[in-house]
C-alpha cells in the first residue's frame, strides 16, 4: 500500500517500472492490471489513488483525477455528464451520507448506476482503518443487461397469462401441482384445489374418467412431451368447463426429473361450438332426433356390434299415413307440432340403447339392437316393438285445441353382421313399409315375406293358444313310468292342445310360444294345480296311491318370486301329499341363477317334493353343481336309448350315467324306450326305471276330476319378449 501511494499519480508506470526492475509486478502494477476500478479517498475525500481501470470504466479524464481533487468536484462533473441522474448538490449529500455510513458501520456499502454511455457500474465503498475510503467499480453491464432481460421475459410471460385464457402450471416429480399462474386460475380460485394434488385426484365428473387419464399417465411414466389433453370440470352452478393441459418433462442439470411444466388453456367456448355444430350436423332441428347422416353412422356402430355378439338387430321404418293430408288441412305449424310429439312417442316407448331417428318429412327410423342370436326369436321381438310403436303412434294428439291422428306403417327387416352397406338395410325396411301401407296402412310388415308369414303364425297360435286355455282345450296325457319288472310305479303328466279345427296339437309346437309370450305361466299353473288334483283322486286307490306324478317345469316358471308359493298353493288346494309329485327341470334350466333355482329347490325340497333332471347328457352337466341340487332323479335322454344296440357311444354314455347317479344316490330313468332289446340291455346295466312307447304311449289320464277353472292373467295379448 505503501508503494501505492508514493507512486501517484503516475502509479501504472512506476509500477511497472519497478516490477520490470526486480523481474515481478508491483502491487500497483498488479491494480493497474485489474479489471475492477479503484479509487483512494483520504479522509478528507480527496482522491489520493487510482488505477487504470478507474479511468476506463467511470469513463473519467486522467487530467481530473490525476490533480487530486475532492469526490465533490469528481461528482458534480460526472453529474454535468450526465452519468448522475438529479441535483448535484443532492447527490453530494448522498454520497457524503454513504461514506459516513461505511465509516460508522464498518459495512461497505454497494450500490450501481448506468453511465451516460450505457455502462452498468457496480461500485463499493469501504471505510479505511486510518480513515478515508477505498472504492472500488466493476462492470456488470452484461449481468445487467442479462437481468433486464429477464424481467422483460417474465413481464411478457405475465402479460400472456393475464390477457389469455391460458394458464401456467407445474408438477413436481410425483405430479402433484406446485405452481399456478394466470387470469383464469385466479378468477375460478381454482389453485386451493389443485396445488398439492395430482390432476386426476381432481373431481371431474363427466370427462375424463380414470381410464380416460390413461395416455397423459403413459405420457409422464414415459417422459414425453403431452399437447392438449383435453378435461372437463362442472364449476359451481353446475356449468361444464373445459380445458386442455399441455406439459413437457423438466430435469436439473444432471438430468434428474424433476417434474413436468406446461400451460392449461380454457377450451369451452371451442367445446361448445362443436356441440353445436355436432347438434345441427348429427340432429334434426325440428325433433331432436338424429338426423340421416347420425342414423347412418350408428347402424353402421351397430353392425359392427351385431358381428362382435352374434346377435341380431332390426330397423324399423315408420312412414305417417296421410300426414300431407294434415298439413294442407291444419297448416306447417301443426304439422311441425304432431311430429314433435310422434318423436317423442318414438322415443318414450323403446329403451334408451335403441336409436330413433328422423330422416327427413314424415319419416321416422328405429334402430333396436341385441334382439336375439335367433333370428326367429329377434323377429318375434321386433314385431313385438314394432306393434307397440304402431299402437303409441295412432293414438290422437292434440295439437293447438284440435284433435289430429295419424297413423303409421311401419316396415321391418333384421339384420346381423356387416355384409350388407347400410343404404341397402335402409331400402329394405323402406319396402317393407310400403308393403305395410299396400296392406291398409297403420300395420307393420317384414321386408322378408316367409318371415312376415312365420310372425303372422306365431302370432295366431298365441292368440289361440290363450283362448284354448280360457276355453278348456287343453288336456293332461300320461305316460307310464315302469319298475324293472314292467310294472307302472308312476306317470310324466304331458300337455296336449285339443284344437277345434287343426285337432290335437304337440306340445313341441306351442310349449316355445307359450314361453316366449308369457302363456307358459297361467299355463304351468294349470298343469301343476291339474296334476296335484290326479295325484289327490290317485290317493284314493290301492293301486296308485303310492305312484308318483312328474310335471314338466320352464325356465320362466321357475323364474318367478311366488313359484315355491304357486307349487305350495295347488298341493293344498287339492290336498295331495308332496311326496307323489316329482318337477321335471332341464339342465339349461339350470344354467341361469343357479342360487336362486337351489333356494327354490331346496325350499320345495323341505315339502317332500322331488326332482328329476331331464334330458340328462344333452346338456352342459356341471358335476360341480349337481351335486348342490336336491335331485333324486336323472332321466338318460332317449337320444341315448334309441341307439344303444348299435351305438357303443350311446351304451357307454347310458352305462357312465348309471354309475354316476349310483354314486350320487340317485334313481335313473331310462327314457325313450321303444323295444323289448333296450329294455333287457339297460335292465341289465343297472336300470331301475323306464319310459317309452314299449310300456305306453301317452294318453288321456284316466279317473281325472273335472277340470279347476283356468288361472285369470292379466297378460295383454300382444305378445312379450320372455
Ligand atoms: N313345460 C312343459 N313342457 C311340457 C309339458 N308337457 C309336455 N312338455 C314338453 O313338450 C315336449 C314334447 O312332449 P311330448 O310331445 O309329449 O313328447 C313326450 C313323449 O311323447 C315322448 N316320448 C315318450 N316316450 C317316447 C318314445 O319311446 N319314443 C319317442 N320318440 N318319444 C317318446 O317324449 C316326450 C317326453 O319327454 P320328456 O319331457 O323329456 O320326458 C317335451 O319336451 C315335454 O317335456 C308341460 O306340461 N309343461
Amino acid at each position: 500500500m505503501a508503494d501505492f501511494h508514493s507512486t501517484l499519480p503516475g502509479l501504472a508506470s512506476a509500477a511497472a517500472d519497478e516490477a520490470a526492475r526486480v523481474g515481478r509486478l508491483s502491487v500497483a502494477e498488479l491494480l493497474d492490471h485489474l479489471h475492477h476500478g479503484l479509487v483512494m479517498l483520504d479522509a478528507d475525500g480527496r482522491v489520493v489513488g487510482y488505477n487504470a481501470s478507474a479511468l476506463t470504466l467511470l469513463e473519467l479524464p486522467e487530467s481530473l483525477l490525476a490533480g487530486a481533487p475532492l469526490i465533490d468536484e469528481v461528482v458534480r462533473w460526472q453529474a454535468a455528464r450526465g452519468d448522475l441522474k438529479g441535483d448535484p448538490s443532492q447527490l453530494l449529500q448522498r454520497v457524503w451520507h454513504h461514506l459516513r455510513a461505511t465509516q460508522a458501520s464498518g459495512q461497505p456499502h454497494v450500490y450501481s448506476y448506468t453511465t451516460a454511455s450505457g455502462r452498468t457500474l457496480q461500485g463499493a465503498t469501504i471505510a479505511l482503518p486510518g480513515g478515508g475510503w477505498a472504492r472500488t467499480y466493476t462492470d456488470v453491464s452484461r449481468h445487467a443487461a442479462t437481468v433486464a432481460a429477464l424481467r422483460e421475459s417474465e413481464a411478457r410471460f405475465r402479460s400472456l397469462t393475464e390477457l389469455s385464457a391460458d394458464w401456467y402450471w407445474e408438477w413436481d416429480a410425483e405430479s402433484r401441482y406446485t405452481r399456478l399462474e394466470g387470469r383464469v386460475v385466479r378468477d375460478q380460485a381454482t389453485s386451493v384445489q389443485f396445488l398439492g394434488r395430482r390432476p386426476w385426484e381432481l373431481p371431474a365428473p363427466n370427462r375424463p374418467t380414470l381410464a380416460d387419464w390413461q395416455p397423459l399417465m403413459d405420457a409422464i411414466a414415459q417422459r414425453r412431451t403431452f399437447w392438449r389433453f383435453e378435461i372437463q370440470r362442472i364449476m359451481d352452478g353446475g356449468r361444464p368447463y373445459w380445458f386442455a393441459l399441455s406439459g413437457e418433462p423438466v430435469f436439473d442439470a444432471q438430468g434428474n426429473y424433476l417434474g413436468y411444466r406446461g400451460i392449461g388453456r380454457d377450451i369451452t367456448a371451442r367445446k361448445e361450438a362443436e356441440a353445436t355444430i355436432e347438434r345441427l350436423a348429427y340432429y334434426d332441428s325440428l325433433t331432436g332426433l338424429c338426423n340421416r347422416r347420425a342414423f347412418q353412422d350408428r347402424m353402421a356402430q351397430a353392425q359392427a356390434s351385431s358381428t362382435r355378439s352374434g346377435l341380431w338387430a332390426a330397423l324399423c321404418f315408420i312412414d305417417l299415413d296421410d300426414f300431407k293430408d294434415i298439413n294442407d288441412a291444419f297448416g306447417h305449424a301443426a304439422g311441425d307440432a304432431l311430429l314433435r310429439v310422434m318423436a317423442e312417442r318414438l322415443r318414450q316407448a323403446v329403451r334408451t340403447e335403441d336409436t330413433v331417428g328422423r330422416l327427413g318429412g314424415d319419416e321416422f327410423v328405429v334402430l333396436l339392437e341385441d334382439l336375439h342370436e335367433e333370428q326367429e326369436q329377434a323377429a318375434w321381438r321386433a314385431q313385438h316393438v314394432g306393434e307397440k310403436l304402431r299402437q303409441a303412434l295412432e293414438r290422437p294428439a292434440e295439437i293447438a285445441g284440435q284433435e289430429l291422428q295419424a297413423t303409421p306403417s311401419i316396415g321391418i327387416t333384421l339384420f346381423r353382421g356387416q355384409t350388407d352397406a347400410v343404404e341397402d338395410i335402409l331400402g329394405r325396411a323402406d319396402l317393407a313399409m310400403y308393403h305395410s301401407k299396400a296392406s291398409g296402412r297403420n300395420a307393420v310388415r317384414f321386408f322378408d315375406p316367409a318371415m312376415q308369414a312365420r310372425v303372422v303364425q306365431r302370432a295366431t297360435l298365441q292368440r289361440e293358444l290363450r283362448h284354448g286355455l280360457r276355453d278348456g282345450e287343453l288336456r293332461l296325457y300320461g305316460q307310464p313310468i315302469v319298475d324293472a319288472r314292467g310294472q307302472p310305479c308312476g306317470q310324466e303328466a304331458l300337455l296336449r292342445w285339443q284344437h277345434p279345427t287343426r285337432g290335437m296339437v304337440p306340445p313341441a309346437e306351442f310349449i316355445p310360444v307359450a314361453e316366449q309370450t308369457g302363456l307358459i305361466l297361467p299355463l304351468g299353473q294349470w298343469v301343476l294345480q291339474r296334476a296335484c288334483a290326479l295325484l289327490a283322486h290317485w290317493a284314493k286307490d290301492a293301486q296308485r296311491a303310492r305312484w308318483t306324478l312328474a310335471v314338466n317345469l320352464s325356465a320362466r316358471q321357475l323364474r318367478q318370486p311366488d313359484f315355491v308359493a304357486g307349487v305350495q298353493q295347488a298341493l293344498r288346494t287339492a290336498g295331495a301329499d308332496p311326496h307323489r309329485l316329482k318337477l321335471e327341470l332341464t339342465e339349461s334350466l339350470l344354467l341361469h341363477d343357479v342360487e336362486d333355482t337351489i333356494a327354490k329347490m331346496e325350499a320345495l325340497a323341505e315339502l317332500g317334493i322331488q326332482f328329476a333332471l331331464d334330458d340328462f347328457g344333452t346338456g352342459y352337466s356341471s358335476l360341480s353343481y349337481l351335486k348342490r341340487l336336491p335331485l333324486t332323479q336323472l332321466k338318460i335322454d332317449r337320444s341315448f336309448v334309441r341307439d344303444l344296440l348299435t351305438d357303443p357311444n350311446d351304451a357307454a354314455i347310458a352305462r357312465t350315467i348309471l354309475q354316476l347317479a349310483q354314486s350320487l344316490e340317485m334313481e335313473v330313468v331310462a327314457e325313450g324306450v321303444e323295444t323289448p332289446e333296450q329294455f333287457e340291455v339297460l335292465r341289465a346295466m343297472g336300470c331301475r326305471l323306464f319310459q317309452g312307447y314299449h310300456f305306453g304311449r301317452p294318453a288321456p289320464l284316466d279317473g281325472e276330476p273335472a277340470p279347476p277353472p283356468v288361472p285369470s292373467t292379466s297378460q295383454p295379448f300382444a305378445p312379450s319378449p320372455p
